[in-house]
């Protein structure tokens, strides 16, 4: 099954309100740069949200950053993914690196996140990925694809299947440095012979898997090429509106 490119911003804890009119606005008018073949979405702060849904051209889907795997409760501070869904959020971020790191999330509580957001109908997004000194130790596929395993256990075979995984070395975000293309190719197919032998081939071929990781619109195409990534997740390059569609003028170029 072919499986549709999709191009994501994770805005992190970046624009006020006005500032994402603006980006909406701007994006707006230049909406015929993207391309119906690919998928768009943006992963912003939850404020920005309503805003987004109202303006948004209708080919970027709405992401968030976070979800707390319950119903409801006493949870002071947290966002239920039933909030989330009703919103029309359709990704979710689960295990960002900096969430692992500043906020000590462990791969069980990322895998309950997983099944919240599963359960609400809304799709995971998977972030995964090593560190330097797991690098330096040539640790990075153990490394991955254990916390590929442990953040979809659980999941059934379709569920993997319309997962996405975005594989973003944790030296690489925020730092200018990427990947070597052919480097994340090799984990992103470490990651589906992984999935492959836990759920199914079917599941394993389905599965997107994105590149993140200071992606720029004059370095995606390069990751977009590889056959088993799928797109990007952005963080800085994502914010400024002429960016974002320098990136999705750079998919569209691979795909013709
Ligand atoms: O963390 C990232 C996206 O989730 C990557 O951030 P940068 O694109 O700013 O390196």
């Amino acid at each position: 099954m072919a499986r549709t490119p999709l191009l994501m911003g994770n805005w992190k804890m970046y624009k006020t309100v006005a500032e994402a009119r603006a980006f909406a606005e701007a994006l707006g008018q230049q909406s015929q740069k993207l391309d119906s073949r690919v998928e768009y979405a943006i992963c912003a702060p939850y404020t920005c949200l309503h805003v987004l849904r109202v303006m948004l051209p209708a080919q970027v889907r709405l992401g968030a950053q976070n979800v707390f795997p319950e119903k409801e409760g006493a949870y002071t501070g947290e966002i239920a993914p039933g909030m989330l869904a009703e919103f029309g959020t359709k990704y979710v971020l689960a295990g960002h690196s900096e969430r692992r790191m500043l906020f000590g999330e462990s791969d069980q509580f990322i895998n309950q996140k997983v099944k919240a957001i599963v359960a609400n109908g809304m799709t995971p997004v998977l972030c995964v990925g090593e560190n330097s000194s797991q690098k330096e130790d040539g640790v990075t596929r153990e490394v991955v694809t254990g916390q590929v395993l442990q953040g979809l256990d659980g999941l059934s075979d379709d569920e993997v299947a319309s997962a996405i995984v975005a594989y973003e070395p944790v030296w690489a975000i925020g730092s200018g440095k990427t990947a070597m293309p052919e480097d994340a190719e090799e984990v992103a197919q470490a990651i589906r012979a992984a999935v492959a032998e836990t759920w199914s081939a079917d599941a394993a071929a389905s599965l997107r898997i994105l590149y993140g990781g200071s992606v720029k619109p004059d370095n995606v195409a390069s990751f977009v090429r590889e056959s088993d990534l799928d797109g990007a997740l952005v963080g800085g390059a994502s914010l400024d509106p002429g960016s974002f569609v320098a990136m999705a003028e750079a998919i569209r170029e691979v795909l013709a």
